[in-house]
This record gives C-alpha cells, sequence and structure tokens, in this order.
C-alpha cells in the first residue's frame, strides 16, 4: 500500500448505470449459506481498502479489522459453543454458530473509539457501520455476496473476549464473504412516503 498524493485531485463522479442498477437490487446473503469461493489475498486487500474509505469526523479511524480464516473460526466456534453450553443458551443460539464457521471469508469490524474526544462516541461508531457497508458494496463489487451479522456472541462479554476485542472496543460487525449457488429473494422494503419529510 503505497502512501497517496493528498494534493492530487480526485475524480468527480459521473454518472454510471451499472453502479446504479446494482445498489438497485443489493442484498444480503443468508451467511450460512456462503461458500466457495471467496475472495483470493488480493482482493481480500482491495476489499479492505474500498472499505476503509469511509466517512469518519476528525480523521480518527476509529475502527479495525480482524481477519478471521477457516482455522480461527472453527476454533472461535467450539470454544464459544462451549461457553454458550456453560451459560444454557438455547439449541437455536449455539446453531447460529454455523453462520461464523461456514463462510469463506469473514472481516470482523472491531469499533474503537476515543472516548472524551471532542467528535461524539456516537459519531464514531457510526463511522464503524460505514466501514461495514462499505466492505459489503466492495466485495459485492468484486461478484462475491456478503452478510453483516452480530448475533448473541457479539454482545456476549466472554465472547467478545475470545475475539480479541478489548475494553472500550466493540464489535460493529462480522462482514461474511463468499459465494451463493441461489440467487436471494427480496425482502419487503420501506415504503419511503413513511420515512421521508421534506421541507421547502
Ligand atoms: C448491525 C447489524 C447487525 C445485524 N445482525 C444480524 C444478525 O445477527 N442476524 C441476522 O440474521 N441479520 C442481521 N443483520 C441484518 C442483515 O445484515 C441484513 O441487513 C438483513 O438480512 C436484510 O437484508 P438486506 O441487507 O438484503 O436488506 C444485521 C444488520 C446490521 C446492520
Amino acid at each position: 500500500m503505497s502512501p497517496s498524493d493528498l494534493s492530487a485531485p480526485l475524480p468527480l463522479p459521473v454518472r454510471s448505470q451499472e453502479l446504479l442498477s446494482r445498489l438497485a437490487v443489493r442484498r444480503s446473503a443468508s451467511a450460512q449459506l456462503l461458500s466457495l469461493p471467496g475472495p483470493s489475498d488480493a482482493e481480500v486487500e482491495q476489499i479492505l481498502l474500498l472499505g476503509a474509505r469511509t466517512p469518519d469526523h476528525g480523521k480518527l479511524f476509529p475502527w479495525r479489522f480482524v481477519i478471521l480464516g477457516p482455522q480461527s473460526r472453527a476454533e472461535l466456534s467450539e470454544a464459544i459453543a462451549v461457553l454458550g453450553e456453560t451459560q444454557n443458551r438455547t439449541g437455536k443460539e449455539i446453531a447460529s454458530l454455523a453462520k461464523l464457521a461456514n463462510p469463506p471469508l469473514t472481516i470482523l469490524v472491531v469499533s474503537t473509539p476515543i472516548e472524551g474526544h471532542k467528535v461524539p462516541v456516537w459519531e464514531q461508531q457510526l463511522s464503524a457501520g460505514a466501514v461495514c457497508m462499505n466492505l459489503e458494496h466492495a466485495a459485492n463489487a468484486l461478484g462475491y455476496c456478503a452478510s453483516w451479522i452480530t448475533d448473541w456472541y457479539a454482545y456476549d462479554p466472554a465472547a467478545v473476549a475470545l475475539f480479541g476485542v478489548e475494553d472500550g472496543e466493540s464489535i460493529a460487525g462480522f462482514i461474511h464473504v463468499g459465494s451463493l449457488s441461489e440467487p436471494p429473494l427480496e425482502r419487503p422494503r420501506p415504503n419511503l412516503a413513511h420515512k421521508v419529510t421534506v421541507r421547502p
């Protein structure tokens, strides 16, 4: 990754029917259905570079990535399943670990806000969310399907610690990436008439 020239003008946006069409049908994958092929190492780097190109107030970059390959996810799923049993988690909660174990690639996005900074923590957390969405777009642009998942183990303190997430940090999401053999179905979308207020 070479340092970029901060004085170089960037191209202005141009109308792109390809991008418009893709955004109009974007859809998350079901995480447990994601299978090979997944991104190559070079593609993972590209996904991270594009994902990190996200608005953040104050240039704090208040997030970090953990690339979870299949081996570490198999080990983590096992350890979290044991943890879940000790906590009397439901069968459904234990089964949800398949979403963690199955996909070819998982990018864990950790929100790392600086407490007490003049930029409110809320804004720093929003930036981590924007990163998650950008990672999905980048994966889609390379032809892969993606899924942004949290699940109970993103909030359970003992499980969170197993991912190396430290005090003051939180899990913004697991971005699972891979391929689907069947196209996803549409889901209900909001009626914008109930969501939009227009003021002159
Ligand atoms: C922060 C966040 C956490 C999510 N966690 C889960 C989850 O744990 N399980 C799940 O089924 N969907 C979860 N979702 C929803 C999916 O990522 C996805 O948005 C949803 O299935 C709708 O599909 P769409 O993106 O195609 O509109 C989460 C979404 C967000 C923004």
